[in-house]
């Protein structure tokens, strides 16, 4: 997977340099390449931002930048017909799920747009995004944050990433619920013992354990997710959660 990012403040996304994303990209699985949206803008004080139409707090971002970096980063693809998807991070977007992670996994280029200040102007969003992605319902100063947590779900999602394949099929949402606790050695810590049944070596009593478990934590923390369990279930005839 090709990722390219665009954004004022480049350093912000050294994080993807460590860990699971640093590993992937030391390993080739994925091709990060990073561009300061300065270099596009055509005044001599490289100026990314100005006043709003209509007045109002802050600065907008200006469509000159931006269409030219969008312009020079898709002719990239035009040799070999190769087109990317253009993801915008911002709190209008459409929700973020493990879902929405799974589909962009299968995506061979994507590139991402970091707005700051009130955001990108109007013109280049309904020009150039593909997909405009919330991760919640917050508003954080910019899209690189957003940038990184949409590319770790991401990236974990990508064959030979996760070593144990199975500690992603088994991912919190990925079946709809929210996971089982879970626990290590020692058996017991403090007056606290891990549930007996989890040594038992009854994989079947095990497996019924976990399943309760997440139901229960899922309908305590998340009745959201079980009512969407139901509505799936009525839709496609099977039982439901
Ligand atoms: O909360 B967010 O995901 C987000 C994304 C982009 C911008 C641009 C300015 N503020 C932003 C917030």
């Amino acid at each position: 997977m090709r990722v390219d990012i665009v954004t004022i403040f480049p350093d912000y996304l050294s994080p993807l340099e460590l860990s699971l994303v640093g590993r992937a990209r030391a390993r080739g699985i994925l091709d990060v390449h990073l561009h300061d949206l300065r270099q596009w803008a055509d005044d001599v004080h490289r100026s990314v931002d100005d006043a709003p139409y209509g007045g109002g707090p802050g600065m907008v971002m200006r469509p000159q930048p931006w269409w030219a970096a969008l312009t020079e980063i898709r002719a990239l693809g035009a040799a070999d017909g190769r087109r990317p998807r253009i993801v915008v991070p911002t709190p209008v977007g459409r929700p973020f799920t493990q879902a929405y992670a799974a589909d962009l996994a299968d995506v061979p280029w994507l590139v991402f747009c970091c707005g700051r200040y009130e955001g990108i102007d109007a013109r280049v969003i309904d020009e150039w995004a593909d997909d405009e992605i919330s991760i919640g319902d917050y508003v954080l100063a910019g899209g690189e944050v957003a940038t990184l947590v949409i590319l770790e779900a991401v990236t974990r999602l990508l064959p030979g990433v996760v070593g144990n394949a199975e500690s992603v099929t088994d991912d919190s949402f990925t079946d709809g619920l929210l996971e089982a606790p879970v626990y290590t050695r020692p058996a017991v810590w403090g007056d606290r013992e891990v549930p007996a049944v989890l040594r038992s070596g009854d994989h079947a009593a095990i497996g019924r354990w976990r399943r309760a478990e997440a139901l229960r934590r899922t309908a305590q923390r998340r009745p959201d997710l079980l009512a969407r369990q139901d509505q799936a279930a009525a839709d496609d005839g099977s039982g439901g959660a």
